[in-house]
């Protein structure tokens, strides 16, 4: 547990859209607080509202009610101009800016510092150079936006936030449309500045699996429990994870924290070595396995790898785990 203080903090948080004279609620009951030196992943179904709170934290949907506060001053106290120089941004849409560079995009984060059309100090640009370094996209400085992979611009896009040099940085779904690795660089790359930068670095990810191996905390937005925060450890270990799936179809396994079928099924007896028996329980669960299946054992032999299946008390031997699927499906 962090023993700073917690630069954002909600209390009693209620969150809608006003339409006319009619309210369209999405969330209430919010609370939570944001610490420095910490990455928080924000996750939840779609629609739950975390877009509506990261437009509330951002001061562009006011609350409809509770406290809201950004070192302990409401944040609809603030100047706009002020909440800038405090939090950073990034967002889902694509810039359309393709013929800057990296360097000039890097260096419109300094605007809420200079103006638009202020000159950058020695200060602004030892900011820039900062955030170009600390984001590894110094080796692509002077590239054109349009010549970047998704995950460049990415990288771009979080340069252009640091060098804004708020206290708290924001990103809606940074991850969205990057390959496995880059997921993991993104979310590492977060992790870093957060501890690093000490910054408060709050994001709205559907990633299950990347979430709980960087993030330092996760809020669980759910329509029925509101926020349930905590680390991705304790939430895993309480089993409060699977408040992300609503549908009870699925479960969370929480020796693998990834998402599995509820098929009520029993597993016969494995022995094999350790990595490689949930791949066996999953191939089980995908082949509509046989009846009477706790009554089996298998073994698993390496070098060559083959697989002992005894079944009914008879034994049955295949060279692949496509084979044994192939047994369990049609036999
Ligand atoms: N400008 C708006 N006016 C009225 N209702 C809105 C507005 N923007 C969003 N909503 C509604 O608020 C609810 C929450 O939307 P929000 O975009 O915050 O969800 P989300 O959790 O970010 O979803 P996703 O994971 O799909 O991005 C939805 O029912 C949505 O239709």
């Amino acid at each position: 547990m962090s023993k700073q203080h917690p630069i954002l903090q909600a209390n009693d948080l209620e969150l809608g859209y006003l339409k006319g004279n009619v309210l369209f609620p999405v969330a209430r009951n919010l609370a939570f607080d944001l610490y420095p030196g910490q990455l928080t992943c924000l996750m939840g179904p779609n629609g739950v509202g975390k877009s509506t709170l990261l437009k509330a934290i951002l001061g562009s949907n006011p609350p409809i009610r509770g406290k809201l506060t950004l070192n302990k001053k409401n944040i609809a106290d603030y100047a706009a101009e002020h909440l800038a120089k405090q939090i950073a941004v990034v967002l889902t849409d694509k810039v359309q800016t393709g013929n800057m560079t990296v360097y000039d995009l890097v260096c419109l984060g300094r605007i809420p510092h200079t103006g638009w059309w202020g000159k950058l100090a020695e200060e602004d640009l030892q900011a820039v150079e900062k955030a170009l370094v600390s984001t590894k996209t110094k080796e692509i400085e002077n590239r054109k936006l349009n010549e970047l992979s998704d995950g460049q611009l990415q990288k771009t896009m979080i340069a252009r936030a640091l060098a804004q040099d708020g206290e708290v940085l924001v990103l809606d779904e940074p991850t969205a449309h990057l390959d496995l690795v880059n997921r993991f660089e993104i979310m590492t790359l977060l992790r870093e500045l957060a501890h690093e930068n000490s910054k408060a670095i709050l994001v709205v990810t559907h990633d299950l699996e990347i979430a709980v191996e960087t993030a330092d905390r996760l809020w669980l937005m759910t329509k029925e429990h509101s926020l349930v925060t905590g680390s991705p450890e304790g939430l895993m270990i309480e089993g409060k994870v699977n408040l992300l799936v609503s549908d009870n179809k699925w479960h969370v396994n929480p020796l693998t924290g990834k998402m599995e079928l509820n098929i009520p099924l029993t597993y016969p007896e494995i022995t094999g070595p350790a990595h490689i028996i949930p791949w066996i329980k999953l191939a089980i669960r995908k082949s509509h396995p046989l009846n009477d299946m706790d009554s089996a054992s298998i073994i698993v032999y390496r070098d060559p790898f083959s697989l002992k299946l005894t079944y009914k008390n008879q034994d049955y031997h295949f060279s692949s785990i496509e084979k044994l699927m192939h047994f369990l499906k049609y036999n």
